[in-house]
């Protein structure tokens, strides 16, 4: 389609030039002439034989009375003219031009390029090529039929809580009049949030194939094009696909893309893609969900979307992807596997257990990577060396992202995390300690700890300062292990949270002595809005700061203790959490009294904490993964 139209472009374009370049280098030249030297020329003249000159320049058409046509050039003889009109010859001339080819384009240059302009036009406008003629605003989504291969709920591995939240919509794909007919409401669209390589894509499809029901994708950045207008048709026209071929599920990748929040862009916002967006939400409300198309849409930046998408009616089911845990790990290296050949000595549990922070495409490329090491070496199968050799590959390739950490980084957070935990269990005010991970992740929890929560628990100061020691707890481990030189900036999560509860301590609560019951908080942020100015002495201000201290002080000192006290449950759990990553707060118990855990920590609480998370980003991604992970368990013990 393209192609054809390419190519009537340019016969149409070469045809015009030689047309009009006949025209005007032509002339007199065009008609067949024989040449004639210039004396003979002359002699002709005064024989009387001569008709009429044509001058042209240098070039002279002669045309004789018996009807021949001769030309010549003119040397420089500049009293020919007077001559030829004495003997009674018509003499035309032409105007004086540069050669007949410069003309014709200094002429019709401009009317070329703005044809050529034009057909540029046409052929964006076109929108890929797909589909009819004028087909301006044609929606790019394509559609992926079982030819590409079906993909179904087995193909995705390790993100169980997913899967489990999306099986209702592939029961209602498969049968929409049950649905409705109880009065059901059905979502229309879903939102699936997580870092890249996690098997997004793979999981809508998955959806489709599942219930098998068409499967459009398209992606966000297809919606931004130059045109105002332009996107906003290419939805409607999205929608109008979707409808026809209900049920069925329409997959927007990236859609981050388009649906950043309105008003936010440089240079006083983008209009095509605000009206994209709004296109976008008003189709969203302008179907009913019993029609049968689900929205699936995919983002790793779900912090930057307008917050009209994520209304009830439009994307209002949220579903966290993250990263595989260690039995995820495994079983996503099983799904690959089964489509190369694997000799008898590889452990997929061992190549899990070594590849923490990888994802679902690291896991895919690790396994057709030592398929490509074997199959360079020529072996039949794929041995456990291959995979090393693989592993060491794609994690040189993923090294850049925070989520992969090294063996050092790994060991320090799990006596990091094992030290909190274990202080959180020992102490007898701190709430029961449920789960401990070592998994990065990409969001942490830790921002939960805030102060306003703590308002609302009404929490009491023997609990607070268990709390505090629990907090100071991973710092004290790293030191009781590795010494004051090793410490790491893991811990800086920690002492903000611990450093905030002992100011409110102190400050607000009335809860040391010392400082006694005045709420010092407004006049030392600086504000004295409500208490006419009063404001704090420097006296008090270094007692307040000696009482903070020493509150975390006593804290620390506490944790450091319990430490010492419980050092062997302390190193086996620490040991516990290397080996299995997550462990729920029955199997910390059995791992400190040295026994195993059971097989049922499956995917312990691995999307649990979606929304929190996702809010925490900005603030922890600057400390690295080391404080991601700390940061992750700190504050479930208090948030049950
Ligand atoms: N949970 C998983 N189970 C099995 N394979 C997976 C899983 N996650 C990822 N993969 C593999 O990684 C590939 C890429 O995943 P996919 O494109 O679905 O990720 P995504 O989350 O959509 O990533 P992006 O955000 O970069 O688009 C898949 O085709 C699949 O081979
Ligand atoms: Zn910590």
């Amino acid at each position: 389609m393209n192609n054809a139209r390419n190519i009537a472009f340019w016969v149409v374009l070469l045809l015009l030039i030689l047309a009009l370049f006949n025209l005007f280098s032509g002339g007199a030249s065009s008609v067949s002439s024989r040449s004639l030297s210039w004396s003979d020329f002359i002699e002709q003249v005064d024989s009387g034989r001569v008709a009429s000159v044509t001058l042209d320049g240098e070039r002279v058409t002669i045309r004789t009375k018996d009807g021949g046509t001769f030309s010549t050039v003119k040397p420089g003889d500049e009293q020919i003219t007077e001559k030829l009109v004495n003997k009674g010859v018509e003499v035309q001339a032409t105007p004086q031009q540069q050669s007949g080819f410069m003309s014709l384009i200094s002429l019709w240059l401009p009317f070329i390029v703005l044809i050529g302009v034009w057909f540029f036009f046409m052929n964006r406008m076109q929108g890929g090529g797909k589909g009819g003629a004028m087909g301006f605003g044609k929606s790019r989504a394509k559609l992926l039929t079982e030819k590409q291969g079906r993909v179904t709920f087995d193909d995705v591995a390790g993100i169980d809580e997913a899967k489990e939240e999306l099986e209702e919509i592939v029961e209602f794909l498969r049968n929409p009049q049950k649905f409705s007919r109880l009065g059901g409401k059905i979502p229309k669209g879903a939102l699936l949030v997580g870092p890249p390589g996690t098997g997004k894509t793979l999981l809508a499809r998955a959806i489709a194939g599942e219930a098998g029901v068409p499967f459009f994708t398209i992606s966000g950045s297809d919606f931004v094009e130059m045109f105002v207008g332009v996107g906003a048709s290419r939805v409607r026209d999205m929608f109008e696909q979707a409808k026809k071929n209900a049920p069925c599920i329409v997959f927007i990748d990236e859609i981050d893309a388009v649906g950043r929040a309105r008003g936010v862009g440089m240079g006083g916002g983008n209009d095509e893609r605000e009206q994209t967006l709004n296109q976008l939400l008003v189709e969203m409300d302008g179907f009913e969900a019993n029609e049968g198309v689900i929205i699936v849409a995919a983002t790793n930046r779900k912090d930057v979307l307008d917050p009209a998408l994520l209304r009830p009616g439009r994307f209002d089911r949220q579903i966290t992807v993250g990263n595989p845990d260690i039995k995820g790990r495994e079983k996503i290296l099983s799904v690959h596997a089964r489509k190369v050949p694997i000799g008898p000595d590889v452990d997929l549990r061992t190549i899990a257990r070594g590849s923490p922070g990888f994802s679902g495409a690291d896991l895919a490329n690790l396994v057709n990577e030592a398929a490509l090491t074997a199959a360079r070496v020529g072996r039949r199968f794929v041995t456990m060396a291959d995979f090393e050799h693989a592993k060491d590959k794609v994690m040189m390739g993923a090294e850049r992202r925070s989520m992969v950490m090294s063996q050092e980084d790994k060991e320090m957070t799990a006596y990091h995390e094992a030290g909190h935990a274990i202080v959180g269990i020992k102490l007898p005010k701190c709430d029961p300690v449920y789960k401990a991970t070592i998994m990065p992740r990409g969001a942490a929890l830790g921002m939960v700890m805030s102060l306003p929560e703590m308002d609302r628990h009404s929490w009491h100061k023997d609990q607070m300062r268990d709390r505090i020691a629990m907090g100071m707890a991973g710092k004290a481990a790293e030191i009781k292990k590795w010494g004051e030189d090793r410490v790491s900036s893991g811990a800086s999560g920690d002492i903000q949270m611990v450093t905030s509860v002992a100011r409110a301590m102190v400050m607000r609560w009335g809860m040391s002595d010392k400082i006694g019951n005045i709420d010092y908080s407004e006049a030392a942020s600086g504000y004295d809005g409500n208490t006419g100015g009063f404001s704090v002495s420097a006296e008090t201000k270094r007692l307040i700061e000696a009482e903070v201290k020493a509150i975390v002080d006593e804290g620390y000192a506490k944790a450091f203790q319990i430490l010492t006290e419980f050092e062997e449950e302390w190193e086996r759990l620490a040991q516990g959490l290397l080996e299995y990553e997550t462990l729920t707060g029955d199997e910390i118990r059995k791992v400190m009294a040295g026994e195993k855990p059971g097989d049922d920590s499956d995917d312990a609480g691995q999307n649990a904490e979606s929304e929190i998370s996702v809010a925490a980003i900005p603030r922890t991604r600057s400390r690295g993964p080391r404080a991601e992970a700390a940061q992750a368990e700190d504050p479930e013990p208090s948030a049950p």
